[in-house]
């Protein structure tokens, strides 16, 4: 069991969003120090040397020749290579100037945050990535926490609060009130599982091969509102069937189809935790609404279908991808309001 004494004099001045797409290092007093994805680049040739992290290891995504491997460190929201996603926080801190080497700094508090649906090893596996970038104190915050705190919603009152954090890897649906989190349902997908559908549309459908990054940018251009509205384009790719590169011609409709399974999915989700939630603080959400936050909110048109559908109030978090660290630099003014904080010391 990780020791934790969470006292008022600890001073927590550096925050970690550790996510399946992206990685956000904050520090009080120097603002956002890390803002990169969570992705690293190793040359195979002559045992495993590592070439690239965060942008420019996206860069070399697909496009590498066959002796760099491109790894991620984390899926469905969760670390499954610890050693990996130490080396990744190290070298994007490395180029963050001289952080690491300020041993005062690393004697203060370091804030992460976990998924709400972490089972203790996975919180264990986010304390040891904190672990390689500080040695002082380290707190765990849920990350719907931090983020609804981080958008400015006052969790603190007796009062239901819905928050639905997309991810890349993970949505969850979490009810808050308190400061506390009093039921949450969650699946291990998110906007990344998006992506990968509409790569496997054009296969079975086109015989056609795109991108991950041509997937992603019809991802962001795609609007699930008027479904009823025609608008073709032209991608390039590579046909299956004539063995060549080519375009082709296809309708943002089938698009925001694929994207509107996604959107009934985050429904069902939040149906979920409504109907096993107490109906004082359900009734709540006609009043306080249902916050939307992560960068997988940002499909065109999910928060006004969600809203159709529920009939409550849908709030879109201004903070979106940013919000998690914004939320626990707050919660680090404030830590003696979160009883929930301290629940998470005996992980
Ligand atoms: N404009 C946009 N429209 C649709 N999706 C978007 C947009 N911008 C970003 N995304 C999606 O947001 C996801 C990344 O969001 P975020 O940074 O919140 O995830 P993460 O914290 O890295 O992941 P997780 O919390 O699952 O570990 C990606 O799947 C990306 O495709």
């Amino acid at each position: 069991m990780f020791n934790f004494f969470i006292s008022k004099k600890i001073i927590y001045d550096t925050f970690i969003d550790l996510g399946t797409a992206n990685t956000l290092i904050y520090k009080k007093g120097l603002g956002t120090l890390i803002n990169e994805p969570s992705i690293i680049a190793y040359d195979k040739r002559n045992g495993e040397k590592q070439i690239a992290v965060g942008k420019q290891a996206l860069h070399m995504q697909g496009k590498a020749p066959s002796f760099i491997e491109v790894k991620t460190p984390l899926a469905d929201g969760m670390v499954h290579d610890i050693s990996l996603a130490q080396t990744l926080v190290k070298e994007l801190l490395r180029g963050g100037k001289s952080f690491i080497k300020d041993t005062f700094i690393q004697r203060r508090g370091i804030i992460i945050s976990v998924p709400s649906d972490s089972t203790k090893i996975e919180k264990s596996a986010f304390f040891e990535v904190a672990r390689a970038v500080g040695s002082g104190e380290i707190l765990l915050v849920e990350e719907p926490l931090a983020a609804a705190v981080g958008a400015g919603l006052d969790v603190w009152n007796p009062e239901g609060k819905l928050v639905v954090d997309v991810g890349c890897g993970i949505t969850e649906s979490v009810l808050i009130s308190m400061g506390e989190t009093v039921n949450f349902k969650s699946i291990r997908k998110g906007g990344e599982s998006c992506s990968q559908e509409i790569i496997q549309y054009f296969r079975n459908h086109y015989d056609f091969l795109i991108s991950k990054s041509t997937a992603e940018i019809l991802k962001q251009q795609t609007s699930i509102q008027n479904l009823k509205k025609s608008h073709k384009t032209k991608i390039p790719g590579f046909s299956l069937r004539t063995k060549l590169p080519s375009t082709l011609e296809f309708d943002y409709l089938e698009i925001a189809k694929i994207l509107l399974i996604f959107a009934n999915q985050i429904l069902n989700l939040v149906e979920e935790t409504l109907e096993n939630s107490p109906p004082e603080l359900v009734g709540d959400l006609y009043h306080t609404g249902i916050l939307l936050t992560g960068g997988g909110t940002l499909i065109d048109g999910l928060s006004e279908y969600l809203q159709f559908k529920l009939n409550i109030p849908v709030i879109e978090s201004s903070e979106p991808l940013n919000g998690v660290v914004f939320g626990n630099l707050k919660i680090s003014e404030i830590q003696h309001l979160f009883p929930a904080l301290k629940a998470l010391k005996d992980f």
